[in-house]
C-alpha cells in the first residue's frame, strides 16, 4: 500500500469517528426542559384584561415621562403619573402591610410587609420613565395616546415598560383585595430614569435599600421576553431569562485639524479621516466570542428542542463551534449574543457650508461580551483605527453584569421558570444574556440573584418596536403579564427550597 493510500484510510477512519461522535452526541444531548408544574389556580385566581385594567394602561401611556439625558427629564409628567398610580390602586395605597416611598424625587418603592420575618424579601423592578419619540413616520397611533385598536394597546411604554409597572400593581392589587395576607415582604421599585442609567432614581433606591440592610432573596427586572420565531432552529416560544446583562463602553472619536476658507482645502479634512476610522471599525467588528460565555448554556438549553440541523450543530460545540457563530453573526438581534458591538450613534462636524469643520466627533456605544474586558474592547479599537490623528477617550463604562445562578440549583430562578410555564404551557425557558441595560445595575450588592425578565412575547417583527415607532402589546398579552406577576407572587409566597438535580438520587 502506498503513503498515500495509507494516509487516505486514516483520514477516512477518523472522518467515521468524529461522524459517530457527532450522531452519539446529537442522540443522547440531555433535555434541560423542565414540564410545568400543576398549576393550582382556580377562575377566581385569574386576573382578567377587563375595559377598566386596559384603560389603566392605556391612560399611564399619556403621561409623557421622557428622560432624555440624565438628569434632563420631565418632571411634571412624572409627578402627575406618581398621582396617576396612587389614584388607580385604591387598596393597595390604603393597606397598612403597604408603605409607599418617593425617592429621588420621582422614583416610587413599596414595601408589602410580610407575616414570616425569617424569608427574605423578593423585589420587583420596573421603570417609569420612557424613551423619546423620534421623527421617523409609521405610528399607526399616536404614540402618547394609549389607542386600543385591533386588540391592540399602542403606545411609549407598552412593552417597555409601563406594562410591567401597571402589571405589578394590578397583581398587587388583586391580591391585596382578595384578602391575602403575604408571608413574605416584597419590594416593588420603580426607577424614574432607567431609560438614561438610572443615576437619580434606581442608583438612590439600591443605596437606600443598602443603608437599611435589605438583602433580597432575588430581584427580577425588565430584560429579555418570551420570543416566537426569534431563536434559530427551535419552533415552539422561548422564555429568555437574562441572569446577566453585557457591559457597556461609550468613547469618543474626535479630529482636530486648522479650519479655514472652504475654497482652500487641505489634502484630508476632519470629516474624511474620522469617516475612516467609523469605517474601519465598522469593516472590522470586535472578534466573535459566542459560546465562551453564559449564552453558549442558552443553546445547549434549548438544543433537544431544535429541528435537527441546528440541533446537531449545538449538542457538538466541540465541533461546530465556529460555524454557530457565523450563522449567529448574520442577524442583529443574535449578533449580539456573539461579541461586543459596535454602534456609531452620533456624529458631528461642521457649522457652515463654506468653513472648513475644525473639529469632527463621533460616539461609538459597544455592548460588551462577558468575556471580554474593556481595555481589550479599547486595544482593539486603536489597533483597527490605526491613525494617531484620532483621539480616543473614554465617555462612560460598566463592567459585564455578574452571572446569576440558574438551573434546579437556583430557587428562585426555577420559582420565576414555573411562573412562566404556568402563564405560557407551551413555552420553553431559557437563561439568556441580557443585550442592554437595566437598573438593576444599581442593585449588584443588594443579591446575587438578579434576573431580568418581561413577560409578554415578541415576534422577529417586533424587535424594533422596542424603543421604535409601534410601539405595543396586544391585550392577550397584558392579560399574561399581570396574571404572571400574579402567579410569581404566590410562586414566591412560601419558603423557597433548592431541587436537587435528579440524578444525585442515585448516587
Ligand atoms: C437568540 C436570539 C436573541 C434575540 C432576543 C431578542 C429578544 C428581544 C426582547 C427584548 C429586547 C430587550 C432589549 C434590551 C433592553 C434593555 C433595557 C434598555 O433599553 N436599557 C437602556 C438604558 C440603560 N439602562 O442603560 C440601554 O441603553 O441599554
Ligand atoms: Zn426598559
Ligand atoms: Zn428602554
Amino acid at each position: 500500500m502506498s503513503t498515500a493510500q495509507s494516509l487516505l484510510q486514516w483520514v477516512g477512519a477518523a472522518l467515521l469517528c468524529v461522524a459517530v461522535i457527532v450522531v452519539v452526541r446529537t442522540a443522547t444531548f440531555p433535555s434541560y426542559q423542565t414540564r410545568p408544574p400543576p398549576c393550582n389556580a382556580t377562575d377566581q385566581d385569574f386576573i382578567p384584561a377587563t375595559r377598566a385594567r386596559l384603560d389603566r394602561l392605556s391612560q399611564a401611556v399619556t403621561f409623557r415621562t421622557v428622560s432624555y439625558e440624565p438628569g434632563r427629564g420631565t418632571p411634571e409628567e412624572l409627578r402627575k403619573f406618581l398621582a396617576f398610580l396612587r389614584a388607580s390602586f385604591p387598596a393597595l395605597h390604603a393597606s397598612p402591610l403597604v408603605t409607599r416611598e418617593v425617592v429621588g424625587n420621582f422614583s416610587l418603592l413599596y414595601r408589602v410587609q410580610g407575616s414570616d420575618r425569617s424569608l427574605k424579601p423578593a423585589l420587583l423592578a420596573a421603570h417609569l420613565d420612557v424613551v423619546p419619540v423620534t421623527e421617523e413616520p409609521g405610528w399607526e397611533a399616536e404614540p402618547f395616546s394609549g389607542q386600543q385598536k385591533d386588540g391592540f394597546v399602542y403606545g411609549r411604554g407598552t412593552i417597555d415598560c409601563k406594562h410591567n409597572v401597571l402589571g405589578q400593581l394590578e397583581a398587587l392589587e388583586f391580591h391585596l383585595n382578595r384578602g391575602h395576607r403575604p408571608r413574605r415582604a416584597l419590594y416593588l421599585a420603580y426607577g424614574h430614569d432607567e431609560e438614561v442609567s438610572g443615576h437619580y432614581g434606581a442608583r438612590k433606591i439600591g443605596e437606600l435599600l443598602e443603608e437599611r440592610g435589605v438583602k433580597p432573596e432575588f430581584i427580577l427586572d425588565e430584560g429579555l421576553t418570551v420570543t416566537k420565531g426569534v431563536v434559530p432552529g427551535v419552533g415552539k416560544k422561548v422564555a429568555m431569562v437574562a441572569i446577566t446583562e453585557k457591559g457597556y463602553v461609550t468613547v469618543k472619536l474626535s479630529v482636530r485639524v486648522k479650519g479655514g476658507h472652504g475654497s482652500m482645502p487641505e489634502k484630508e479634512s476632519a470629516i474624511g479621516i474620522l469617516s475612516q476610522a467609523v469605517t474601519n471599525l465598522e469593516r472590522n467588528l470586535q472578534p466573535n466570542l459566542w459560546g465562551s460565555g453564559p449564552e453558549r448554556d442558552f443553546a445547549e438549553h434549548l438544543a433537544t428542542e431544535m429541528s435537527l440541523l441546528p440541533r446537531l450543530l449545538t449538542a457538538n460545540l466541540w465541533l461546530f463551534t465556529p460555524v454557530v457563530r457565523w450563522v449567529l453573526a448574520q442577524k442583529p438581534s443574535t449578533n449580539a449574543l456573539c461579541r461586543t458591538t459596535t454602534a456609531v450613534t452620533r456624529f458631528n462636524a461642521g457649522i457652515k457650508d463654506n468653513v472648513i469643520a475644525p473639529e469632527a466627533v463621533a460616539i461609538v456605544n459597544h455592548r460588551v461580551h462577558p468575556k471580554q474586558t474593556i481595555q481589550e474592547v479599547l486595544e482593539h479599537n486603536l489597533k483597527v483605527i490605526d491613525d494617531p490623528r484620532v483621539k480616543m477617550e473614554v465617555v462612560e463604562s460598566l463592567v459585564p453584569a455578574p452571572v446569576s445562578p440558574s438551573g434546579p440549583e437556583s430557587a428562585a430562578y426555577m420559582a420565576i421558570q414555573e411562573s412562566i410555564q404556568q402563564i405560557y404551557p407551551d413555552s420553553l425557558v431559557a437563561p439568556s444574556v441580557l443585550m442592554g441595560n437595566t437598573d438593576t445595575r444599581h442593585y449588584w450588592n443588594l443579591t446575587s440573584a438578579i434576573y431580568r425578565f418581561s413577560p409578554n412575547v415578541m415576534t422577529p417583527e417586533d424587535l424594533t418596536r422596542f424603543h421604535g415607532v409601534n410601539e405595543r402589546i396586544s391585550v392577550q398579552d397584558y392579560e399574561r403579564v399581570m396574571n404572571f406577576y400574579f402567579h410569581l407572587m404566590r410562586n414566591v409566597d412560601k419558603p423557597l427550597v433548592v431541587r436537587r438535580h435528579e440524578h444525585d438520587g442515585d448516587l
